[in-house]
């Protein structure tokens, strides 16, 4: 079979979007989320696979900035929208589409390609390694009580139309942007996507609610959530949905969750894709009943190992060759010598002998400083070269933050 895989044409849109929600079960998306999504395709980035007449593939990759260790905003294409007709499945129709785009991506200059799976059993072979956990919870709100730090009491809550508020909150979110490994600075058009409210998505529950947190009438935090009201037979059981909740600072967010466990008629917080190391964790009386699951996240590839590795900065002085294995992008096989601190780095190609032997799909992993060298040496995944090189990298690599993706896409 001959596959001709090729940019997308503003007439395709259409079927190529047809296509995608049939490969994902084939329920249609409210009418507004469909528009939504239109509006943010990039043509020239988004990739159809053909055979003769017939759409048989789709993959996109948006043009997004991701905060890596430091703090810098490294362009990295945001893999989305990958999808095969059943028809037409293990013929290798994903691989020449994400040949395509890796070479794209690198023809466009950019360091990094990142995406949340469907599976994680598929892009292992591409290049991607895990990059991010998270965590899903369920808080039980009847027996979890929450500590807060002083000056909670001082935050003023109220309830705001998310409309009203969404400058001020998107403003606090572009604060946080710098401050955590894995989040992605707003693009243009996606700044609707946290006020996306379609009724046919709700469930039985509330229209997105808002509340902000306020210190000397300057908003400082915001949640925005749902609420399903359940009866059961003794009482009222109802759930929060949180959608999202970021704070400027600790006692934001202790009053914003606050809240959320204290929600009359509501017996459970639910609160998905939360960071894996957020304070509340450490605030609440009983962990255990907040049910926390952990679950992959964002799915790191290297394109180019070199700028990669010398846009972020190291947590302690490092200075090694690793020796990577890349069979999908061979560009980026052989020796690197990296170089760097806290305050910078530089990554170089060198002949020296190696610290290290890993694969691009290891460095993935480490990359936003979320997953150890030493857990990946453990799992037969990293190979140590020279004694004391695993140590060295390890701690270079790490992040005082745990990386987090703010939202999926
Ligand atoms: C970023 C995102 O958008 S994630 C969304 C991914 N899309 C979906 O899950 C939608 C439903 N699934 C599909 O559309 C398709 O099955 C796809 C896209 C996952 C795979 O497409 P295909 O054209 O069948 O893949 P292709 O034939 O190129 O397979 C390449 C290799 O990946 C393997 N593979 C493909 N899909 C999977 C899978 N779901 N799980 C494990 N391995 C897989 C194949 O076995 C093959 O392995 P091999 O190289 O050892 O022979």
């Amino acid at each position: 079979m001959a596959t001709d895989v090729r940019p997308l044409r503003q007439d395709e849109w259409n079927s190529w979007y047809d296509n995608l929600l049939r490969a994902f079960g084939g329920v249609d998306e409210a009418p507004e989320a469909r528009e939504f999504l239109h509006q943010l395709c990039e043509y020239d980035r988004f990739l159809g696979a053909w055979d003769e007449e017939e759409l048989i593939g789709t993959a996109g990759a948006f043009s997004f900035r991701l905060t890596v260790p430091g703090g810098a905003s490294v362009p990295a294409a945001g893999v989305t929208g990958v999808s095969v007709a059943a028809t037409h499945r293990r013929r290798g129709v994903l691989t020449s589409m994400m040949r395509r785009q890796l070479d794209d991506v690198r023809s466009w200059g950019e360091p990094l390609a990142v995406l949340t799976a469907s599976e994680p059993a598929i892009y292992g072979r591409f290049g991607y390694g895990i990059g991010t956990f998270h965590v899903n919870v369920e808080i039980d709100s009847r027996r979890v009580r929450l500590s807060v730090p002083p000056g909670t009491d001082d935050v003023r809550l109220r309830y705001a139309a998310p409309a009203e508020v969404h400058d001020a909150c998107e403003a606090v979110y572009a604060r946080l942007v710098p401050e955590r490994p894995g989040m992605l600075a707003r693009q243009p058009h996606w700044k609707r996507l946290e006020l996306l409210d379609p009724e046919r998505s709700r469930e039985g529950a509330s229209p997105l609610q808002c509340v902000v947190a306020e210190r000397d009438g300057e908003i400082v935090g915001y949640t925005r959530f749902r609420v399903k009201p359940e009866w059961s037979h003794a009482s009222a059981d109802g759930r929060v949905l949180v959608q999202q909740l970021e704070g400027l600072d600790a006692a934001a967010r202790s009053a914003l969750w606050r809240f959320l466990l204290d929600i009359d008629l509501t017996s459970r917080v639910v609160a998905l894709g939360r960071p894996v190391d957020e304070a509340w964790q450490h605030q609440v009386s009983d962990i255990r009943r907040c049910d926390l699951r952990t679950k992959d996240s964002l799915h790191v590839r290297l394109v180019d190992v070199g700028a990669a590795l010398q846009a972020r900065t190291y947590q302690a002085p490092v200075d090694l060759v690793f020796e990577v294995e890349d069979a999908f992008c061979p560009w980026n096989e052989g020796r690197w010598r990296l170089t760097g601190d806290a305050k910078g780095a530089s990554c170089e190609r060198t002949t020296d002998a190696a610290d290290l032997a890993l694969s691009v799909r290891e460095l993935g992993s480490a990359y936003l400083g979320g997953i150890s060298l030493t857990a990946l040496a453990a799992a037969g995944r990293v190979r140590e070269l020279r004694q004391g090189a695993l140590a060295e990298a390890s701690s270079a690599f790490g992040s005082t933050v745990a990386p987090w993706l703010p939202h999926e896409f």
